[in-house]
């Protein structure tokens, strides 16, 4: 029983494969492809994995990348299965006006967050920041209740803008200074500490409204780098989705 995790993420995808479709199986191999590279998935990193069993993945790029995926996991038998954002799932609920727009990363990451948390103690409030392409900064009740969340400019993103919005800026990657003194410095810090300071503010709703300390989880190939610079403790998580993709598997294929 193989089981096969897709994220496609707006820049990359990212894959994993595990021996088991259900929380703690174990990871055999995983790798990541920008968006520009995915058709050469079959002939390249997936043609010499072991034949997945069962798959599910989540996708934002977008119906034109998704189909080049599921074109080259022709490579196999296994159907492709997409998670899609609902008004509920493996024990969180879906407080978004629509519940079908919110972001189908951001809905299984938070179901991943969900059983992190309560895999260590009793439930209580969450603040999920996934640190990627875009940043989003998530709350979940004690209940298990997905209350809202903020969508930002990712660190990237922030710092292209502004290099194409102002005649003069250009940007060489700076350091993270309390006050900085040069330009590339004052930059790379803007960046950082406006994402650091918007999930401050979610930190702070969160506990005014439920009040009670949430538990601050963080994922995402950038966590590593804005961890230092948070205003409070952050559990580094290598990757909540395939978390979630796992306990949604689990649930879905029994
Ligand atoms: N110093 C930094 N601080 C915060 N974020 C950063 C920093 N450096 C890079 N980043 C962000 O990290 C992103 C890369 O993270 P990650 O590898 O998770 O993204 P990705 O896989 O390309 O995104 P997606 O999942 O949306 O496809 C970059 O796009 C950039 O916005
Ligand atoms: C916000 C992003 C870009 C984060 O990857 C993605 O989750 C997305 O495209 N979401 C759809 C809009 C929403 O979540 O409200
Ligand atoms: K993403």
């Amino acid at each position: 029983m193989t089981f096969l995790a897709i994220d496609v993420g707006n820049t990359r995808l990212k894959w994993a494969l595990y021996d088991a479709h259900r929380p703690g199986a174990a990871l055999l191999a995983h790798g990541a492809e920008f968006l520009d590279h995915i058709d050469r998935l079959a002939e390249g990193s997936w043609a010499q994995l072991p034949v997945p069993t069962k798959m599910l993945g989540c996708v934002v790029a977008g119906d034109a990348v998704k189909r080049r995926v599921q074109d080259q996991m022709e490579l196999w038998d296994v159907p492709a299965q997409w998670v899609v954002s609902s008004a509920q799932e493996a024990g969180v609920v879906n407080g978004y006006d629509y519940p079908s727009r919110l972001g189908s990363d951001r809905w299984v990451a938070m179901i991943g967050a969900r059983h992190h948390v309560l895999a260590k103690g009793p439930a209580r409030p969450i603040v999920v920041v996934m640190v990627g392409t875009a940043v989003t900064v998530e709350c979940i009740d004690t209940d298990g209740r997905f209350l809202g969340g903020l969508i930002l400019p990712g660190h990237g993103i922030m710092l292209r803008a502004l290099e194409a919005g102002t005649a003069g800026l250009h940007v060489p990657t700076g350091e993270v200074r309390l006050f900085p003194t040069n330009t590339s410095d004052a930059l790379t810090s803007g960046g950082t500490y406006a994402i650091a300071g918007a999930v401050e503010r979610m930190v702070q709703h969160v506990i005014a409204h439920c009040g009670a300390e949430p538990a601050c989880v963080m994922t995402g190939g950038a966590g590593w780098k804005m961890a230092p610079s948070m205003t409070r403790p952050f559990e580094l998580v290598d990757n909540l989705i395939f978390d979630g993709l796992l306990e949604i598997a689990a649930r879905r294929f029994g």
